[in-house]
C-alpha cells in the first residue's frame, strides 16, 4: 500500500485543470526541461490480490474500504469512462497502469491517472519496482501552461491508435499528430507502418545472426523514421539495444559500446537514473562482453579503437561506407 497524498502543491511543477473536451488534466506551471522527474508516486493500491474475476467488484470494495479516507476520496473521484454496474472495476479500467510493461498487476496512481493522452506525448511514465513508484519524466521541453501528456498506446499508424483509444478509453484522439492535414498524416502513417515492419524484422534473432548487416541497416532506417516522427519514448532505447545486440553478437566492441551508451541515455530519459533497466544498460556500456550472447560469431571482431576511418561518425556506426 502506498503513501498518500503526493507532494505539497508548492513543490509541484504542475497543476490540475479542466481541459476542454478531455475532463481533467495536468498543466505545467513552469518551463520543464527534458529529463525532469515530474512525478514519483506510490500506488493507492495494486490489483495483486484480485485473482478471481467473478468476485473482483466485491474484493475491490473491501480494498477501498480499508484505505484512509483521503485515499478513498481520491480513488472515487477518478474518471470512469464506463459508468454503470461494477463502478470500482471500471474506475480501475479507466485509470490503472500496469506495474511495468508486461506486468498483469496494475496500480492506481491518482496523480498520474489525471494525465491525458497524446500520440506525441511530452512525458513518459515508467514504474520503478525498486522504489515501488510510478515515475513520470519529461521527454521534450514543456512550456509553462502546456498540458502534460502521456501515450496510452504503443504507437503505430493513426487508424490503429484511434481504434485502441476508442475501444479502451472511449475517445477519438485529436492530438497534434492525429490532427495533421491529411497528406502529412498519410506520410506519417506510412512511416509508422514501415517502422513496425522494421521493428519486427530487427527482432528476428536468426536474421541478426545470419545477415547482421541487413539487420543493422534496418536499425538505421528505423532510427531515421524515429527522428522524423520525433519518437523519444521507450521505442528508442529498444532500437539502440537491438543495434547493440547485433554488434555484440558479432564481437564488434566499439560499436556495441556506442549503442549501449545511446540505449542507456535514452532509457534515463524515459525511466530515470535509478531504474533497474538503466543499471543493466550501464553494465553493458562498461563491459559489452558481459552480454549473454556476446561473440556468437567473430565476424566483426576488431581491436577497440581500430575500427577504421571515420570512427565515431554516424556512417561508421551504421557501417555505411562512403
Ligand atoms: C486516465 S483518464 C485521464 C484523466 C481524465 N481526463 C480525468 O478527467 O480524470 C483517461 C480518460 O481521460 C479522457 N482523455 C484522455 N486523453 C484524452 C484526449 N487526448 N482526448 C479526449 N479525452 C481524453 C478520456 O475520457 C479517457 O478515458
Amino acid at each position: 500500500m502506498g503513501s498518500y497524498p503526493s507532494p505539497p502543491p508548492e513543490e509541484q511543477a504542475y497543476k490540475f485543470a479542466d481541459i476542454p473536451g478531455k475532463g481533467k488534466g495536468l498543466l505545467a506551471t513552469t518551463n520543464l526541461e527534458s529529463g525532469t522527474l515530474l512525478i514519483s508516486e506510490a500506488p493507492l493500491f495494486t490489483t495483486e490480490s484480485l485473482t478471481n474475476p467473478s468476485t473482483i467488484e466485491k474484493d475491490l470494495s473491501k480494498i477501498i474500504r480499508s484505505l484512509p479516507k483521503a485515499a478513498q476520496r481520491a480513488f472515487l473521484s477518478l474518471h470512469n469512462n464506463n459508468p454503470g454496474p461494477q463502478p470500482f472495476t471500471n474506475i480501475i479500467r479507466s485509470n490503472g497502469y500496469p506495474l511495468g510493461p508486461s506486468n498483469s498487476i496494475g496500480g492506481i496512481f491518482p496523480t498520474v491517472a489525471r494525465i491525458n493522452h497524446s500520440c506525441l506525448p511530452n512525458a513518459q511514465h515508467a514504474y520503478n519496482p525498486k522504489i515501488g513508484r510510478m515515475q513520470v519524466h519529461v521527454l521534450r521541453l514543456i512550456a509553462s501552461g502546456d498540458e502534460i501528456t502521456l501515450s496510452y498506446t504503443t504507437g503505430g499508424p493513426s487508424d490503429t491508435r484511434q481504434k485502441m483509444l476508442r475501444e479502451y478509453f472511449g475517445f477519438s484522439c485529436t492530438c497534434e499528430l492525429c490532427s495533421l492535414p491529411s497528406p502529412k498524416l498519410a506520410e506519417s502513417d506510412n512511416r509508422l507502418r514501415r517502422a513496425q515492419e522494421l521493428d519486427t524484422r530487427i527482432g528476428d534473432p536468426k536474421r541478426a545472426r545470419l545477415n547482421p548487416l541487413a539487420s543493422l541497416r534496418d536499425c538505421h532506417a528505423l532510427w531515421l523514421i524515429y527522428q522524423d516522427e520525433q519518437i523519444r519514448d521507450l521505442r528508442l532505447p529498444r532500437l539502440w539495444h537491438n543495434a547493440f545486440q547485433i554488434c555484440a553478437m558479432h564481437s564488434d566492441l566499439p560499436r556495441a559500446k556506442v549503442f549501449a551508451q545511446r540505449s542507456c541515455e535514452a532509457r534515463i530519459l524515459c525511466e530515470g537514473e535509478g531504474h533497474p533497466n538503466v543499471e543493466g544498460e550501464r553494465a553493458l556500456v562498461k563491459r559489452p562482453q558481459g552480454w549473454v550472447n556476446w561473440g556468437v560469431t567473430v565476424l566483426w571482431r576488431g581491436r577497440e579503437g581500430e575500427a577504421g576511418l571515420g570512427e565515431g561518425e554516424e556512417g561508421w556506426l551504421w557501417r555505411v561506407e562512403g
